[in-house]
């Protein structure tokens, strides 16, 4: 199914109050963020978003929240990826009632497949229940163990999955990545996955990505994007580098989830502790965070709410 997701989508991170309960009145003031620092949709109840430390039922009232904000130029996508089909197809109908732009799911996390033809048909369980929407296969192995072939994956799934949309791509195979963007007539839509290499991504023709450093550096990625589509390689290099440096801190702090979901305080939208089994940092680990991305000049793309 044909759909043009393209620019800088966050996934965000969910926020939860201090006893620990889905806080959606911060979501509102999240969403507005977003859509001032130029990001053009939002990946909801993903990884960062914590979407499998959640009830079904939390993560629906999520979902419906963003919806609130939803716009031509943010779109709402779903996560609906769980250890059962079941509940992932629960997420489905409900991501098509609330009406959507496209759900995404992850590989089984539990029994996990080891041929490509098992993934399609756990797939086509979950996305025969959203089959009016466009469904993205969520290739993430570093957190759903699940690494298969994807180049086959999509060969395969063309007849079974006719709302089959593309690929949510994170993933360092970069050759596979490209393969996939260019099979019949380029005509699945491959989402980067990883921040650390976006102009890597644009370079093999990604149109966009979705991530977690998005949520509160989006302006850095937009001038990446913007001096790649002038042609000035060297300062599209010099910003990805930038944003390079900080991921490395970033994994130093826990990466993506743990180390990021602090720093939304930075700009103004605070969304609380991790979820167990997560660690939390500590406040003073936190300020050794700050403390690096102010030397590396960074606060100037983490633009306040
Ligand atoms: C493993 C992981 O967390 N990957 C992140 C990246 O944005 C990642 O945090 C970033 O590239 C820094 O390494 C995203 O792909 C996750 C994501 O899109 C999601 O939350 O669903």
């Amino acid at each position: 199914m044909e759909t043009n997701l393209t620019g800088i989508i966050a996934a965000p991170y969910t926020p939860f109050d201090e006893n620990g309960e889905i806080n959606l009145k911060i979501i509102s003031k999240y969403a507005d963020y977003l859509k001032k620092n130029g990001v053009s949709g939002a990946f909801v109840c993903g990884t960062t978003g914590e979407g499998l430390l959640m009830s079904i039922e939390e993560r629906k009232a999520v979902a419906a929240e963003w919806m609130k904000h939803r716009d031509d130029q943010f779109k709402i996508i779903v996560h609906v990826g769980a250890t059962s089909y079941k509940d992932a197809s629960s997420l489905t109908r409900h991501a098509c009632e609330i009406d959507a732009d496209a759900f995404s799911a992850m590989g089984p996390l539990f029994l996990k497949p080891d041929h490509v033809d098992d993934l399609i048909s756990y797939c086509q369980e979950i996305a025969q229940a959203g089959a009016s929407k466009p469904f993205f296969y969520y290739h993430i192995p570093s957190v759903s163990g699940v690494n298969l072939p994807m180049v086959e994956f999509l060969n395969k799934a063309e007849s079974k999955i006719p709302n089959l949309a593309g690929i949510k791509f994170t993933h360092n195979n970069m050759m596979e990545m490209q393969l996939c963007m260019n099979l019949n007539d380029k005509k699945w839509n491959i989402l980067h996955g990883q921040d650390e290499t976006l102009l890597a991504g644009l370079t093999l023709g990604a149109k966009g990505g979705v991530g977690s450093t998005y949520n509160y550096m989006a302006p850095l990625y937009i001038k990446i994007i913007e001096a790649y589509n002038n042609g000035d390689i060297e300062s599209a290099a010099n910003y990805q580098l930038l944003a390079a440096k900080f991921i490395s801190y970033l994994i130093k702090y826990g990466g993506g989830v743990i180390g990021g979901k602090p720093l939304m305080k930075l700009v103004g939208v605070d969304c609380g502790q991790l979820r167990t089994p997560c660690r939390n940092n500590t406040s003073e680990d936190i300020k050794e965070f700050e403390k690096a991305i102010m030397a590396l000049d960074l606060l100037q793309y983490f633009h306040q709410s």
